[in-house]
């Protein structure tokens, strides 16, 4: 079964993507936008590790290895868990658009159940812009980028700036962030988006 809801059709007078001419080149490790995030930083034992590159034109692949502590059923990947991986990685745009933006809907449809020691390839593109509305999909297959499809996604992300974060992220963190001169780094580059 299949169908996305209206407001992930890009508008009419949407326009092509374009990759940021700092990005990252196509093959390379794109690393963490944060140590304690689920999807994607080494802090989290239980989390993902998913490990993104950048892609040709405004896309990203990831890989992200189904282990025990990501079960819904038994031997099998929770689809929680699978939507995290697809967030993530449509996530992982923003290193190729340097656009900081988080997810306002997330469409997923499951297709085949992920057993346990899986490893899943993602790929996530943007297909399309229109003002801070970022159009994007996804998918996930077993084993390899010959592999089926196991889950896919369309999502709309919506650019933000860092104030977002530091508005509306727990002080602890926040502090903690703001006194790590790699995250402010990080947060910085995307931030000068012309
Ligand atoms: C250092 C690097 C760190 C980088 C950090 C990167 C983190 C990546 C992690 C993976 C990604 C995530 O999980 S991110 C975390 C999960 N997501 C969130 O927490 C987002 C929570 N939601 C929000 O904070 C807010 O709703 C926003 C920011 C999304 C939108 O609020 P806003 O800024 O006031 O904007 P608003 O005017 O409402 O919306 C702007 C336009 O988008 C449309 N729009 C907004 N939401 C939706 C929606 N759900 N579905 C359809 N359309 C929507 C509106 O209709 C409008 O269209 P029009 O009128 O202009 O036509």
């Amino acid at each position: 079964m299949s169908g996305t809801s209206s407001v992930l059709n890009p508008p009419a007078d949407a326009v092509a993507p374009v990759r940021h001419p700092d990005a990252p080149a196509p093959g390379e490790l794109l690393g963490t936008h944060y140590e304690h995030c689920f999807g994607c930083g080494g802090g989290q034992e239980h989390g993902l590790h998913l490990a993104a590159r950048a892609g040709e034109g405004v896309s990203v692949t990831a890989e992200f290895t189904v282990r025990a502590a990501h079960q819904g059923a038994p031997g099998l990947a929770h689809g929680g868990i699978l939507a995290t991986a697809l967030d993530e990685t449509l996530g992982s745009l923003h290193w190729v658009l340097r656009t900081i933006a988080v997810t306002g809907r997330l469409e997923t449809d499951f297709l085949l159940p992920v057993p346990v020691d899986t490893v899943l390839y993602l790929e996530a593109e943007v297909t399309a812009v229109h003002g801070r509305k970022i159009y994007c999909t996804a998918t996930g297959r077993l084993g390899g980028p010959d592999g089926d499809v196991a889950v896919r996604a369309d999502a709309l992300f919506i650019e933000v700036k860092v104030d977002h974060f530091i508005d509306n992220g727990r002080p602890e963190e926040i502090r903690a962030a703001m006194e790590d001169p790699d995250q402010v780094r990080r947060a910085r580059a995307f931030e000068v988006n012309p």
